[in-house]
C-alpha cells in the first residue's frame, strides 16, 4: 500500500540571505512583531545564517536509509519542508514524477498542537492542491512523544548531563517550545494535550533518568505580541527562582526538541547558559535524541507498524494515540 517514505520538516535558511526571506515564511499572517523577527534573524545571523536543522535531517535520512536497508525495508527516501527549500511542493511533485502514489511522513515533532501537528497536515494539503493532478497521498505517522525510542535517549542524555554537575543541591528542568495558551486549549481532541504529553513525557524522562526529589517543566522561544498569554514560565525566570531558592546547579534536558534546532542552540545554550551563569547556578544541557540509533530505530518501527498491523506498537505512555487525526484536533486556535 506504501510506496515511499517522507521526512518532513520545518526547513532553514541556508546563509545570510536566507534568514529574512525564511522568517517571512514562518510568521506569513501570524502577527509576530517585526521586533521580535529582528532578534529572531540575528540569533541565525550568529550562525552564519545557517540553521542547524537542515544538516540533523540531511544526517538522520542518512540513518534512515541504513535503517531501512538493514531491515529490508524497500522505500524510496524524500525530504520535504514546511519553510525552507527542499519545499514540500516541490518534494511532492519530484515523488509524483517518481510514480509514488502514497507515501508515510515523518514529522520531526513528537506532540499534538496546531504548530506541532495540524500544521504538517495542512502543509500535505496544501502541497498536494500545488501540485495538482497525480499528487501521492501522504499519511503521517503518529505522536511518539512516549515511544521508547525518543523516551530512552532523553533519559540516557540526562542522566549524562546529571553526572557532570558539581557537588551541591541539583534541580532537573525540562523544557520545551513555549505556545499561545489558546494553541495548548485546542491541541488534541479534548484540549490541553501539548501539555499533558509533555507532563508525561517529563515524568517518563525522570524515572528512567532515575532522578530523585522532582523536576519541573517549563516553555522556552516564546514568540509572539506580549498581549498574547504564551505558557509559562520561561526558562530563564524559572533559573532565577530556583537561584533565590538556593538551588546550586541545573540540568537542563529538552524534551520538546528532537534535534539541536536553533531553539536549543541559542535559547538554552547561549541565552540560558548565561542566565545561569549570571545567578552562579551550574549548567549543564542534556543532549537531544538526534541520530541515536534508538531514535532511528524508532522511526523505522513506526514505519513497519503501518506497513504491517501485526507489528506490536511500542510507547510507554497513557495518553491516547492514533493514526489518523479527526478533522478539527489540533484546530487553529482563534487570533484575538
Ligand atoms: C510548538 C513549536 C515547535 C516544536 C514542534 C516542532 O518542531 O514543530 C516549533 C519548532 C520550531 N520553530 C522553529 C523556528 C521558528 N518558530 C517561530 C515561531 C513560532 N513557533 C511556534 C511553535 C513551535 N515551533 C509558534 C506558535 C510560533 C509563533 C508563530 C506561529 O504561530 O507559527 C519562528 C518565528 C520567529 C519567532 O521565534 O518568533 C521561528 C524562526 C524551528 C526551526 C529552528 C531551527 O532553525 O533550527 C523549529 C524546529
Ligand atoms: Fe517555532
Amino acid at each position: 500500500m506504501y510506496d515511499a517514505f517522507l521526512l518532513l520538516s520545518f526547513g532553514g535558511p541556508e546563509g545570510p540571505d536566507d534568514v529574512m526571506p525564511f522568517l517571512r515564511n514562518v510568521t506569513a499572517g501570524r502577527g509576530v512583531p517585526d521586533a521580535r523577527l529582528a532578534e529572531v534573524a540575528e540569533h541565525y545571523q550568529h550562525f552564519g545564517g545557517v540553521s542547524p536543522i537542515n544538516q540533523q535531517c540531511r544526517e538522520l535520512l542518512d540513518a534512515v536509509r541504513v535503517e531501512f536497508g538493514a531491515h529490508g525495508i524497500d522505500l524510496p527516501i524524500y525530504w520535504g519542508n514546511r519553510n525552507w527549500d527542499p519545499y514540500l511542493a516541490d518534494t511532492l511533485a519530484r515523488m509524483r514524477d517518481d510514480g509514488v502514489r502514497h507515501a508515510l511522513a515523518f514529522a520531526t515533532s513528537a506532540f499534538g498542537s496546531y504548530s506541532s501537528c495540524r500544521q504538517y497536515l495542512e502543509d500535505i494539503v496544501a502541497a498536494r492542491a500545488k501540485v495538482g493532478p497525480g499528487a501521492p497521498a501522504v499519511d503521517k505517522l503518529r505522536q511518539f512523544y512516549d515511544h521508547p525510542g525518543f523516551v530512552e535517549p532523553h533519559a540516557d542524555a540526562l542522566r549524562s548531563a546529571l553526572d557532570t554537575l558539581p557537588a551541591g543541591e541539583t534541580r532537573v528542568v525540562f523544557t520545551a517550545h513555549s505556545v499561545p495558551l489558546a494553541m495548548n486549549r485546542t491541541a488534541g481532541p479534548t484540549g490541553d494535550r501539548y501539555t499533558d504529553q509533555l507532563t508525561e513525557l517529563a515524568e517518563l524522562v525522570a524515572d528512567r533518568a532515575g532522578v530523585e526529589g522532582g523536576h519541573d517543566l517549563v516553555w522556552q522561544s516564546r514568540s509572539g505580541p506580549p498581549q498574547v498569554p504564551w505558557l509559562s514560565p520561561d526558562i530563564n525566570d524559572h533559573l532565577e527562582s530556583l537561584a533565590a531558592r538556593g538551588v546550586a546547579n541545573v540540568a537542563v534536558s529538552p524534551i520538546g526538541f528532537v534535534s539541536d534546532h536553533m531553539e536549543v542552540r541559542w535559547d538554552l545554550d547561549n541565552e540560558a547558559a548565561e542566565t545561569a551563569k549570571r545567578l552562579g547556578l551550574g549548567y549543564a544541557r542534556a543532549a537531544t535524541p538526534g541520530t541515536d540509533p534508538r531514535f532511528v530505530a524508532m522511526v523505522r518501527e513506526l514505519v513497519t507498524e503501518r506497513l504491517d498491523p501485526a507489528t506490536p506498537r511500542r510507547r510507554l505512555g497513557t495518553l491516547p494515540v492514533w493514526d489518523t487525526c479527526a478533522d478539527g484536533c489540533c484546530a487553529l486556535p482563534p487570533r484575538r
